[in-house]
């Protein structure tokens, strides 16, 4: 294991703990997120994990038609402990992502990969990463068993997609870690793979 807060440059390896995502897609217009027995927690990642997956790949011609506009819930529950260390934050990126992209439609098309690297991205814009902990995002996507599929990278961004707002208290009152600033950098490319139900996934902790 190896910390890229030094260089940019970390790994990471799966442990044997499960975070599991549910979405529901709705025609709220909003995204509204909540993380099981954690009322007052800040679920900001993973309604921007939802948001930035339906922009990603709602309008893919794969994808099942979606109620206008678009907006939905997202529940996690995790056996990740949060601010120890094990960046319990990828998990749950990991398994929205790909819940999303199950509710969606297209469970089997996109690309673990890909996938990932939208985790990535809701990580870094909700400021819960330093380096985008593409790493531990990988080594939580990647589990024990590789099973990749053909990539899926073109969708268009016509469709006003939803922003996000969060149930319970003000994000003010919520606990949540200090951003931090990020520099921007590029992604490597990583085979994951992973299970889910419909509308439903899981993910193994760092
Ligand atoms: N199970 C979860 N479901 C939804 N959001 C989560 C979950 N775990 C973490 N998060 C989000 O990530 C944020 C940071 O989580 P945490 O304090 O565990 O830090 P981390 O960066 O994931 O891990 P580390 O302990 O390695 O620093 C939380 O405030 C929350 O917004
Ligand atoms: O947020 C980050 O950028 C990171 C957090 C830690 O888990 C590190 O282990 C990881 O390499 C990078």
């Amino acid at each position: 294991m190896l910390n890229a807060l030094a260089t940019g440059r970390g790994s990471a390896f799966a442990l044997d703990f499960e975070t599991s995502a549910h979405v529901d897609l709705d025609d709220s217009g909003e995204v509204v997120g909540e993380i099981d027995g954690q009322p007052d927690a800040d679920t900001e990642l993973i309604e921007r994990c939802v948001s930035l997956t339906l922009a990603r790949w709602g309008d893919d011609p794969a994808a099942a038609e979606l109620p206008q506009p678009v907006g939905g819930t997202v529940r996690t529950e995790s056996d990740v402990p949060t601010a120890a260390g094990l960046k319990s934050s990828s998990a749950a990126a990991n398994a929205t992502v790909l819940a999303t992209v199950d509710a969606l439609g297209l469970a089997g098309i996109v690309d673990h990969e890909a996938a990932c690297r939208v985790g990535v991205q809701a990580a870094r814009e909700a400021g819960v990463t330093v380096t985008g902990a593409f790493d531990d995002a990988s080594a939580s996507m990647l589990g024990d068993s590789p099973s990749p599929t053909t990539p899926r990278t073109n969708c268009s961004p016509a469709r006003k997609w939803p922003g996000t707002r969060s149930s319970g208290r003000p994000r003010s009152e919520r606990t949540r870690p200090t951003p931090t600033p990020i520099a921007a950098d590029r992604w490597r490319r990583w085979p994951v793979s992973w299970r889910s139900s419909p509308s439903t996934a899981s993910t193994l902790g760092r």
